[in-house]
């Protein structure tokens, strides 16, 4: 089943012009056989992680995932097959060498108890010869990477710390020596959904910026679609199932065990998709302090609208009127309505949703800088959007593909296809 191998767009997140500094990794036909065990727990596994991009590795528990994962940095050896960063075959080069190349961040951070926040961060390029004003320069960067104040956090020890930050420490760790390719199992099944979410946006901001590889294990299918350019579903014994972007997979599930893997709501799992500033914003008729209610009227009037927003000499919205409070108003006032449904630009169609439906006004007052209002989005918007991400998604060109299979090497694949012109399964 895993044989055919589709080619979708590469629709990962949109391009920030930084340079990518991550490498590519390619698995090719790797098999780790455990002794004692009957069966592979990682069986003829040809994978391309592309460059700069995350892959989310997900599946049900045993299938393989973190054996996969683990024999990346070779922390598990594999039985056969090789592992190449780049052009660089490193199957048989010195592991702890390997591992300075690559970043291991596990549940919790996996912290040294004894040792301070500094230290801890500082291990790897402690131990590639770095001098101590240097590390402690790439210390302080780190923690300001991780929205954490260097001056507070260098010198406490991991249990002077929240989940959360122990997490974030845990990411700073790995970063420390600048590796091009970071691991990460499970990084966030330690702590509440509201940390985790935003300990995930975190790692969106940071990987924006830095563009490494990223290759993540996890439980969570929703987590894997928020994160991933790329996820794999495996089933037992690493067998890759569907190796695509989170878009295709959502929305042309390759069979049943997907569907299944998948659960319920795919529709609502795509509003994850989207970001507010993707789709088009409906506008709005702005009133200011101050301006007289009748003429904010017949502005709604000639607009054809029932409400108005009122901002602040900032721009940022404060109020959101009917006609009916304009109509009792001789001027505008600059009360500040606690309660009003607002998003920034930058949330999810899902953030968006929720919001309005919290508020039960059916649209949501969208800001972007510095809280400044940009306009309104409504139900029937992400209705829309959810319509077309599916259609795109189903269309898509099939380019940039990496391979994944379970049936041969990558020289093998390249020329099979090259004899039939293209790639197996188109
Ligand atoms: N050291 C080991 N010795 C023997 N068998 C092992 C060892 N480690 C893992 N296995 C077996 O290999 C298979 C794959 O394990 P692995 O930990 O890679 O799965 P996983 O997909 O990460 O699982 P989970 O989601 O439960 O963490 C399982 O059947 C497991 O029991």
């Amino acid at each position: 089943m895993s044989e055919t191998i589709q080619k979708p767009d590469n629709t990962g997140p949109a391009s920030t012009g930084n340079a990518v500094t991550g490498a590519s990794i390619l698995l090719d036909k790797v098999t780790k056989r455990y002794p004692g065990q009957e069966k592979p727990a990682v069986d003829g596994l040809t994978m391309e992680i592309p460059a700069g991009k995350i892959v989310m590795l997900v599946g049900p528990s045993g299938c393989g995932k973190t054996t996969t994962l683990k024999m990346i940095n070779r922390l598990i050896e594999p039985t056969e097959g090789r592992i190449v960063l780049d052009e660089d075959d490193v199957t048989d080069i010195d592991g702890d060498a390997l591992r300075r190349r690559i970043g291991y961040v596990i549940q919790a951070g996996g912290l040294f108890p004894h040792m301070t926040v500094a230290t801890n961060i500082g291990i790897v390029p402690k131990m590639l010869g770095w001098s101590k004003e240097k590390i402690a320069a790439r210390v302080d960067e780190l923690l300001e990477l991780v929205s954490l104040d260097p001056a507070t956090y260098r010198d406490r020890f991991p249990k002077e710390l929240s989940g959360g930050q122990q997490q974030r420490i845990g990411v700073a760790r790995a970063l420390a020596a600048d590796p091009p390719v970071l691991l990460m199992d499970e990084p966030f099944g330690a702590v509440d959904p509201i940390t985790r979410q935003r300990l995930q946006d975190e790692l969106l901001n940071i990987q924006e910026e830095l563009q490494k590889t990223i290759v993540c294990v996890t439980h969570d299918f929703d987590e894997a679609v928020k994160l991933g350019d790329w996820i794999a579903i495996f089933t037992e014994g690493a067998q890759l199932v569907q190796y695509d972007t989170p878009e295709r997979i959502l929305a042309d599930p390759a069979n049943e065990f997907v569907e299944n893997f998948i659960g319920s709501g795919a529709g609502l799992k795509q509003l994850t998709l989207t970001r507010v500033n993707e789709v088009e914003l409906a506008d709005a008729v702005v009133a200011n302090i101050g301006d007289l209610g009748s003429d904010v009227l017949s502005r709604l009037d000639e607009a054809g609208h029932d409400h108005a927003v009122v901002v602040d000499s900032r721009r940022r919205p404060i109020q959101w009127l009917t006609r009916r409070q304009l109509s009792r108003l001789e001027r505008v006032n600059d009360d500040v309505d606690a309660k009003l449904p607002v998003v920034g630009d930058r949330a999810t169609l899902n953030d968006a949703l929720d919001t309005m439906l919290v508020s039960s006004a059916g649209a949501a007052l969208v800001t972007g800088r510095r809280d400044a209002f940009l306009g309104v989005i409504d139900v029937e918007t992400v209705m829309d959007a959810i319509t077309r991400a599916h259609k795109q998604a189903m269309t898509a060109h099939s380019d940039g593909r990496p391979v994944g299979i379970n049936t041969g090497t990558l020289d093998a694949v390249q020329a099979q296809s090259a004899s039939v012109g293209e790639r197996p399964g188109e």
